[in-house]
């Protein structure tokens, strides 16, 4: 088999078709081998597991994918990377390949992928299936990608991919820091995130101006069960962060305008013990879920 994922071949075949390698679709593909099987290895894959991919680039990663899963779905956005990708995968009976924008916008998956991947999923023995998202993320959009997926059906078991290292730190940060966000309350509300490897940029073609990581994310349906409306949580956890360095009562009030008033807001911040003048980044995950939880019933009430 041809190695397809090495500088020289990669440099000589996009000389070739006049290809080059797009910066606005991240295309920095991993040429260290070792590193392709870790994503793969680090995802503990087996024949119970729908694997979707994200970013096919020329399908070495997703071959490996294939000889350890159930299904792998692949989704490449790029006509010439697919079928370079094409002459990997065409033997592989198990994996499905799209040739889309996985995105239908910031805030939303393509909805023909996910119907796709309910399908698939479908299929699995229900008692044992597993859904993983496994991939070398294309940088631009790994932050949609990771925190939309979070809130899809099927909710992944397991998130192991390849990102920024900025937001990999972003993403395990603790409360207190510079790096806590509401992308780390967010994916820590839900989930246990580790970071697997740091990865030099020298072992992608081209390398990235920056240092990546590979970060592993289990989700934990106990984890969840503690936030009463997954929807509302993720909107006003945005919410709350949009001016992250004003005080707690200002920015639940301007979070909840519309549906509760002053009195209302400060009602719940005395019953929770919390003091307005403390900022929302001084928040742990369990005291930002009591809080939008809380706001939640008082706005229920309110109605
Ligand atoms: C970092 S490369 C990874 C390629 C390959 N899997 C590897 O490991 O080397 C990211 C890939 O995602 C593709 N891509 C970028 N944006 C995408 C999107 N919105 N939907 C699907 N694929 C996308 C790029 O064309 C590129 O092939």
């Amino acid at each position: 088999m041809v190695n397809r994922q090495t500088a020289s071949y990669l440099t000589k075949r996009f000389q070739q078709t006049g290809m080059r390698p797009l910066s606005r679709f991240g295309q920095n593909f991993l040429i260290d081998l070792n590193l392709v099987d870790l994503i793969a290895d680090s995802a503990d894959i087996d024949d119970r597991d729908l694997v979707l991919e994200i970013g096919t680039g020329t399908g070495s990663l997703t071959s490996r994918l294939a000889a350890r899963a159930a299904h792998v779905i692949t989704v490449e956005i790029d006509t010439n990377l697919a079928q370079l990708a094409q002459e990997e995968l065409e033997d592989l009976p198990n994996v499905t390949m799209r040739l889309h924008d996985a995105l239908k916008n910031k805030n939303n998956f393509d909805p023909e992928l996910l119907e796709n991947i309910r399908e698939e999923f479908d299929k699995l023995p229900a008692k044992r299936r597993r859904f993983k998202l496994v991939a070398n993320l294309p940088y631009n959009v790994a932050t949609p990608i990771i925190s939309n997926l979070l809130r899809c059906d099927p909710i992944p078991d397991v998130i192991s991919v390849t990102i920024q290292k900025e937001l990999a730190d972003r993403i395990v940060a603790p409360p207190g820091t510079k790096d806590y966000s509401a992308l780390s309350i967010w994916i820590q509300s839900v989930a246990n995130a580790s970071i697997v490897r740091t990865l030099p940029p020298g072992v992608f073609w081209p390398p990235p101006k920056v240092t990546s990581a590979i970060i592993r994310i289990d989700t934990d349906a106990n984890l969840r069960a503690r936030i009463d409306n997954i929807d509302f949580f993720h909107e006003k956890l945005r919410a709350l962060y949009f001016h992250r360095r004003k005080f707690l009562r200002s920015v639940v009030l301007s979070a909840m305008k519309g549906e509760l008033d002053k009195a209302q807001v400060d009602a719940v911040l005395e019953k929770l013990g919390f003091s307005g003048e403390i900022r929302a980044e001084r928040l742990t995950v369990a005291q930002t879920i009591e809080l939008i939880n809380e706001l939640g019933t008082a706005s229920a009430e309110a109605k």
